[in-house]
């Protein structure tokens, strides 16, 4: 099986590093399209051949083609690169916001799979959520996942809007942790701490609390409440919040990633 790869950024390298690190494809059934020459010095386990700089007739040879550029990119893209594909290949995009009908409509082809994940796939822990064109069959559909899973977890949804709710929960998700880890470290160096040690209490709190999570079927609320003694400190963070509404803030904060990520696919069409 070959696979190409149109874009070298954050996700286009995490899912070549991923395919070829976990053995599932071969380095040279990898094919790198990239416009730029400083991902070489980047990746150095994929072998400088695999890469090109211009679109071109190789692509035609792979089963799969992965689509990770910006969806802002995609209309010059897909200008040039529905000369080079076809019906036979399945087109794998990562693109927040871009329809199936959209990648059907602009590529002339239809085996088609819309698929979110989210940067932890950098590391083997990735969360990717996808849906399919009903052209692609069970056993494509198996080895994408198969695919898929080489850089951490997934989920197959039938209806594509949940495409756009992934987005704005686990593939913008690990941004609002860290936003929050940097309120906690914040506040750690204005009480005292080194920044690295502000990072140490905050890094092993987060990873604490969700071994505990992972570890139990307790429900958040539980933890809460397990954490804050009665009469002790955490309830008074936590009636704070409350007045605040932060929880409800967080929850509109979450809706306008969907929202944009709806957006996202009106103003690129
Ligand atoms: N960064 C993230 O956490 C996530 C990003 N995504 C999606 O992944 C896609 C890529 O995002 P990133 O990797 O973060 O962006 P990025 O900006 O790091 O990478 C995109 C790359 O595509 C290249 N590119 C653009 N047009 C090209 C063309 N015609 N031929 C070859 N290369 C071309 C750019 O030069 C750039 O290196 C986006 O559509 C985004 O919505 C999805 C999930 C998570
Ligand atoms: O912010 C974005 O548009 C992309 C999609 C999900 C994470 N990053």
């Amino acid at each position: 099986m070959k696979i190409a790869i149109v874009g070298m950024g954050n996700m286009g390298s995490t899912f070549a590093n991923g395919f070829i690190n976990s053995r599932f494809i071969n380095p040279t059934d990898v094919l790198i399209y990239t416009r730029s020459k400083k991902v070489l010095e980047d990746n150095r386990n994929i072998h400088k051949l695999s890469y090109r700089y211009e679109l071109d007739s190789g692509i035609a040879t792979c089963d799969i083609v992965i689509l990770a550029v910006k969806p802002q990119d995609f209309s010059t893209l897909a200008d040039d690169l529905k000369k080079f594909i076809h019906q036979d290949q399945i087109i794998v995009s990562v693109m927040a916001g871009v329809s199936i009908d959209r990648l059907k409509k602009d590529l002339l082809v239809t085996k088609i799979v819309r698929s979110m994940p989210n940067l932890p796939t950098q590391i083997g822990k990735g969360m990717t959520v996808f849906t399919a064109s009903e052209e692609l069959d069970r056993k494509e559909l198996f080895i994408i996942q198969n695919l898929i899973n080489t850089t951490g977890k997934s989920v197959y949804v039938l209806e594509e809007h949940k495409i756009d709710a992934a987005t704005a929960i686990s593939g913008s998700g690990p941004a609002y942790v860290f936003y929050f880890m940097e309120a906690m470290i914040q506040a750690a160096i204005s009480y005292g701490f080194e920044p690295s040690q502000a990072e140490l209490l905050v890094k092993q709190t987060i990873s604490g609390a969700l071994g505990l999570y992972e570890a139990n079927s307790l429900s958040t609320q539980d933890w809460i409440a397990k954490v804050s003694s009665k009469g002790g400190t955490t309830e008074q963070a936590i009636k704070y919040f409350n007045e605040e509404d932060i929880l409800q803030k967080l929850v509109e904060g979450v809706n306008r990633a969907k929202a944009q990520s709806e957006l996202l696919g009106k103003q690129t069409k």
